[in-house]
């Protein structure tokens, strides 16, 4: 039987799904289930993992608050359900860890913060500054401003995108369900569970069902969705059953679950991502000593950056040239090319005079670059 040792994770997206964190029939949190998942997690941590959590829960608690119907919402009555259940899920979350020691930081995205590069930047710096400070981000949509047009829905694919965003190398996906089972379970007493999934194939796909709890929205499908994404992006990803206590812990100990593995790891995916899928938008030419840094494994400052050419927007993939002109590599530029124009040859010290602000001011972080011959290692 496939069963990876969880302590050999570095960083490690959780996903706890509505139908988990809220007890339909009262409304309300199941607080004491969610304090024993916070003790698996805390022990992850102090092994020394990272830990995201990725929280549903805020519309269905907050529509109980609300006094709203039963069924479909209306899309302001969800965003007002989002808005009254939030507040109280990060405190039960921030309670929780705090508990044991560990700092919690609440991060509420939109579709555009992981899809658009810009905002994708701004949003994975600040989740690994919180990791890098060994606080927990606990991460949800944000519902009171998502529109219905352009909107995860779901906290499956979120997640998914958080744990390539956060280059975490295992995505945990807790459910009201053991794992992928080979047909929908509620309409198939039959059905059987699948262990493991070494590639999702059109066959696996085809297996995957709607939601059968009115709290939830993606069900498998988007389960399914999110393992694309996230194997993709070089983590493995376990869907397991959250219904009992220390649902973590039931997976380290071998409990039945569904795993989907990648061939991958985090870093050469994003460097597959950063190298191969994103159309150069500009060239910025190095001087010889940045060319030495970047070799030696530093990021690139505009210090030693002697021009910059294109129309590219902070967050876009640039061509890094040398002196020469060869191409040094590739990476996600830091700046705006008007602003990039303004630091070229400046060091941080006179950039942060100007700007009249303390910050990053790489003009690519190394997080962001791949060097020529970095993927053929
Ligand atoms: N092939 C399948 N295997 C397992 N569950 C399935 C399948 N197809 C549909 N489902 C449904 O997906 C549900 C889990 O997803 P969902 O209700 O969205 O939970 P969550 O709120 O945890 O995300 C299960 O309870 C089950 O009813
Ligand atoms: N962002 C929403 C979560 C949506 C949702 O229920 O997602 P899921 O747990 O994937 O079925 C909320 O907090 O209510």
């Amino acid at each position: 039987m496939f069963l990876p040792n969880l302590q050999d994770f570095k960083r490690i997206v959780i996903k706890v799904g509505s139908s988990l964190l809220v007890d339909s029939k009262r409304g309300a949190a199941r607080r004491e289930w969610l304090h024993g998942l916070v003790d698996d997690l805390a022990e992850l941590h102090r092994g020394g993992a990272d830990i995201l959590v990725v929280s549903s829960g805020a519309i269905a608690l907050g529509r109980s608050v609300l006094g709203l119907p039963k069924g479909a919402l209306k899309l302001e009555d969800s965003q007002a359900a989002a808005s009254v259940g939030q507040i109280a899920l990060s405190r039960i979350w921030a309670e929780a860890f705090a508990q044991r020691g560990i700092i919690a930081g609440q991060i509420l995205v939109t579709w555009q913060d992981t899809e658009e590069r810009r905002h994708y930047l701004n949003a994975r710096e600040t989740i690994s500054r919180l990791l890098a400070l060994r606080a927990a981000p606990v991460i949800n949509e944000n519902d009171t401003v998502a529109t219905a047009e352009i909107r995860y829905g779901d906290n499956d694919r979120l997640a998914a995108r958080v744990a390539t965003m956060a280059s975490a190398d295992l995505l945990i996906l807790l459910s009201d369900i053991t794992g992928l089972f080979d047909a929908p379970p509620a309409k198939n007493p039959d059905a059987k569970l699948i262990p493991m999934v070494p590639r999702i194939s059109a066959e696996i796909e085809a297996m995957a069902g709607g939601a059968a709890s009115e709290l939830s929205r993606g069900g498998m499908q988007t389960k399914i969705e999110a393992g694309k994404i996230a194997t993709s992006g070089g983590a493995h990803m376990v869907i397991a059953d959250g219904r009992q206590p220390n649902p973590v812990g039931r997976i380290a100990r071998g409990e039945p679950c569904t795993w989907f593995l990648t061939p991958s790891t985090p870093v050469t995916a994003r460097k597959k991502w950063i190298a191969g899928s994103l159309a150069p938008q500009g060239v910025v030419t190095i001087d010889d000593g940045a060319a030495r840094a970047l070799a030696s494994g530093a990021s690139l400052l505009p210090a030693g950056v002697t021009a910059v050419e294109g129309d590219f927007s902070r967050g876009d993939s640039v061509i890094v040239r040398d002196a020469h002109g060869g191409e040094v590599g590739r990476g996600l530029v830091g700046y705006d090319v008007a602003m990039a124009h303004k630091v070229i040859g400046r060091n941080s010290r006179h950039i942060a005079d100007e700007l009249g602000v303390e910050g990053r001011f790489e003009m690519i972080h190394r997080d962001n670059l791949v060097l020529a011959g970095d993927l053929t290692e």
